[in-house]
């Protein structure tokens, strides 16, 4: 599958988070990877992410193409995957950056670095996601799988704003589609969260399921909105880490 535009929070064909929630029941053999069980809480939850990284990457990333590379901590173990892949398989990827992290990351691992001026399509991108739905729908920006967005993720929807905006694209989203949008504070400096685009963040705590699709298409016209963390139609496959140490595999609904 080949994905056009840009990758900016948005354009995720394999996502992977981590779950706790589900067992393994559905998983197909061959997606199927095992962990050790006695480990801490916290070490089961990297080790569960780094087994949907990795079969994320193993699955999705062949030779010549150009990868979209996203943000967080689970796409830490993709890009030690890729890079393993890189060096054992002696793979030709050109990377395709999200935010600053991820360049940093692909900088680190010595991989290929590009950008969308030279390679404005990408053969596949991966990144983490905060909650999938039962469509694949998806919240970017916790990790948990649900059957409708909002049941596990409750820190709401990013969205994210040119500064000036704030108030009224904040105003506007409350009284259009109900809840409350608020400005993202930073925790390791007074103010607001500034993104690697010098923009702000509002996160929409919403009241119940709509219609996803269309409400990303009203909020993005909305002036001032320059991208949201609703992934609809977007995703191509959700792995997910299990807390037995598999890795789960949801494709979209056949309609
Ligand atoms: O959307 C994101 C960044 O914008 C992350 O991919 C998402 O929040 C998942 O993060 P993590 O892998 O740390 O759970």
């Amino acid at each position: 599958m080949r994905v056009q535009g840009s990758v900016s929070f948005s354009n995720l064909v394999a996502g992977f988070v981590y779950s706790a929630a589900r067992r393994q029941a559905a998983i197909p053999r061959s997606h199927r990877h095992v962990c050790p069980l006695s480990q801490s809480a916290a070490n089961m939850a990297e080790e569960a992410k780094k087994l949907a990284a990795y079969a994320a990457v193993d699955n999705h990333v062949q030779n010549n193409q150009v990868v979209g590379v996203g943000s967080g901590s689970t796409i830490v173990y993709a890009v030690d995957r890729l890079a393993e892949r890189v060096r054992q398989e002696k793979l030709n990827i050109v990377c395709v950056p999200t935010s600053f992290q991820a360049r940093q990351l692909i900088l680190k691992h010595g991989l290929t670095l590009s950008d969308l001026d030279r390679h404005p399509e990408l053969d596949v991108a991966i990144d983490g996601a905060d909650e999938v739905d039962a469509d694949l729908t998806l919240i970017k920006g916790g990790g948990k799988n649900s059957k409708a967005l909002g049941q596990q993720w409750k820190k709401g929807i990013p969205i994210e704003v040119i500064p000036m905006a704030y108030v009224p694209v904040s105003r506007m989203i409350a009284r259009r589609f109900g809840g409350e949008a608020n400005l993202r504070m930073a925790v390791s400096k007074a103010g607001p969260v500034v993104t690697d685009n010098s923009n702000f963040i509002l996160d929409w705590k919403f009241e119940h399921a709509q219609n996803w699709k269309e409400v990303n298409t009203s909020i993005k016209m909305i002036p001032g909105v320059v991208e949201t963390g609703l992934f609809v139609g977007m995703a191509e496959r959700a792995y997910f880490g299990m807390e037995d140490g598999s890795v789960q595999v949801q494709d979209p609904p056949v309609n």
